[in-house]
């Protein structure tokens, strides 16, 4: 069974290679890949890449009745985060997910509940390989009204890896456009042995001289679904490695490309735990800064905004509009900037919809609500008055586990005063490092 979202337009034709890239500017890559940048200027295209996620497993090593790559971690699917990954990545046109007919249906409310976009679905096989054969064959198949077409380049990534950057992704599909196949490689943590027949060692493998094969990995479309066509019922039924399948059946040497830490496949229970403070980490570096867009350029709260972007790696800047769908993707910090005009009317707005969205049900949500104070127009102690009824509005809201500071921005002095209005906010704000930039 084949379902996938209607309409849309398939991916630019195939560009130039981008051959000859050792060692190249990714970030010129990435600007030719993504249709922007000199080369798409120089009337080449964007070359076409594609990814293929097998989530058609069981997960019995995890141990629950839950196939781990739907697990929850703070309330979102595994394999949600994932997604949210590759769709960052604005030159991965198609996103080919493999999932077991059981779990269509959960596959598709899950592409619902969080927005993701570009993501077709597609049976999963009663193995990876086959799994992943069948989202490469969606791939092959011009069907008429289907908005997939075939890729120059295809990531294959299990989906139960959610810790990918696009610098690793652009790193395989670059060297897999030169070579033919690329793929993320780790040192190894234990020294792989052979054991003889009767349980004994038979000798073990210098730990130096290898490595773990990881995902992401990227080949020519090509390329690996040449090597899927080829590829014996014993290599489908129990093999492990895509690269393996290439070398095999097209000869093609893979491009083995050292990756990060973060790339390690969550297989059993633990992996679940560590993944999650991972994710715990990684959002208390994602802010949200809500703006009135009436705000002109040279409001100081565009300069608040650069200060951010300055020390954070995820900062996103809204005027409201799309406040609901980065709520969905668990921003837990914001910092509203209220306009003279209204002390706290975007923040309640916000809180509201926070409140609303339950978001802050298993982790803390810090919303710092901001007034900048010309301190020609209004008397200090005048609009102090005003602001203190925020204690009240943090009392409220620390019921709901959303945490709620006042940040007054005393302008136009030289310098900007910054007045928080507690010392264990001060002391809480120092801990989350959030503001210590200014
Ligand atoms: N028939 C299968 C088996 C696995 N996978 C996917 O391949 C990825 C990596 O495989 P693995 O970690 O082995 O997942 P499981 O097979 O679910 O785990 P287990 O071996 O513990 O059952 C996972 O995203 C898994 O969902 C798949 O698409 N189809
Ligand atoms: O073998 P599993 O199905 O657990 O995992 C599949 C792949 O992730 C694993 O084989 C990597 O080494 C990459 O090839």
């Amino acid at each position: 069974m084949e379902s996938w979202p209607p309409g849309g337009s398939g991916p630019a034709e195939a560009g130039p290679r981008l051959r000859g890239l050792r060692g190249a500017d990714l970030a010129a890559s990435a600007s030719l890949l993504s249709g922007a940048g000199a080369g798409a200027e120089a009337g080449c295209s964007a070359p076409a890449v594609a990814a293929v996620l097998p989530a058609g497993g069981s997960g019995e090593r995890m141990g629950v009745p839950t196939p781990k790559q739907f697990c929850p971690i703070l309330e979102r699917p595994l394999i949600s985060y994932t997604l949210q990954a590759l769709e960052r990545v604005s030159w991965i046109k198609d996103i080919v997910v493999a999932v077991t007919g059981e779990n269509m249906e959960a596959m598709k409310c899950i592409i619902q509940r969080y927005q993701h976009k570009g993501i077709s679905l597609v049976e999963s096989g009663v193995t990876r390989h086959r799994s992943i054969f069948n989202g490469l064959k969606a791939l092959a198949e011009d069907q008429p009204n289907c908005r997939l077409s075939k890729p120059e380049v295809v990531i294959i990534h299990d989906a139960v890896r959610p810790f990918v950057e696009e610098d690793v992704l652009l790193k395989v599909v670059t060297a897999a456009k030169e070579h033919g196949a690329a793929g993320a490689i780790r040192p190894l943590v234990s020294t792989v042995i052979s054991p003889s027949v009767d349980g004994c060692l038979d000798h073990s493998l210098e730990r130096a001289r290898h490595r773990a094969s990881e995902m992401p990995q990227a080949f020519l479309f090509d390329v690996i679904y040449e090597a899927y066509q080829q590829c014996s019922d014993y290599d489908l039924e129990f093999g492990t490695e895509c690269l393996h399948l290439a070398l095999k059946y097209c000869h093609i040497k893979a491009k083995l490309i050292e990756g990060s830490p973060d790339l390690w496949k969550v297989t059993y229970k633990r992996d679940l735990y560590a993944a999650e403070s991972i994710i715990k980490e990684r959002i208390s570096q994602q802010i949200c800064v809500v703006m009135d867009a009436k705000e002109d350029e040279e409001h100081v709260g565009h300069r608040l905004e650069e200060m951010l972007k300055n020390e954070l790696n995820h900062v996103k800047v809204t005027s409201g509009r799309d406040l609901q769908q980065i709520i969905l993707e668990q921003c837990y910090n914001f910092v509203c900037v209220n306009v003279m005009t209204s002390d706290f009317e975007e923040t309640q707005k916000l809180l509201n919809m926070l409140e609303e969205s339950n978001l802050s049900i298993l982790y803390p949500v810090v919303v710092i609500s901001v007034q900048f104070l010309d301190y020609e127009s209004v008397p200090f102690g005048q609009k102090m008055e005003n602001l203190m009824q925020i204690r009240e509005f943090a009392k409220e809201v620390k019921k709901t586990n959303i945490l709620l500071y006042g940040l007054l921005v005393y302008y136009p002095q030289e310098r900007i005063t910054l007045t928080i209005t507690k010392p264990e906010q001060r002391q809480e704000l120092k801990r989350r490092k959030k503001l210590s930039a200014y």
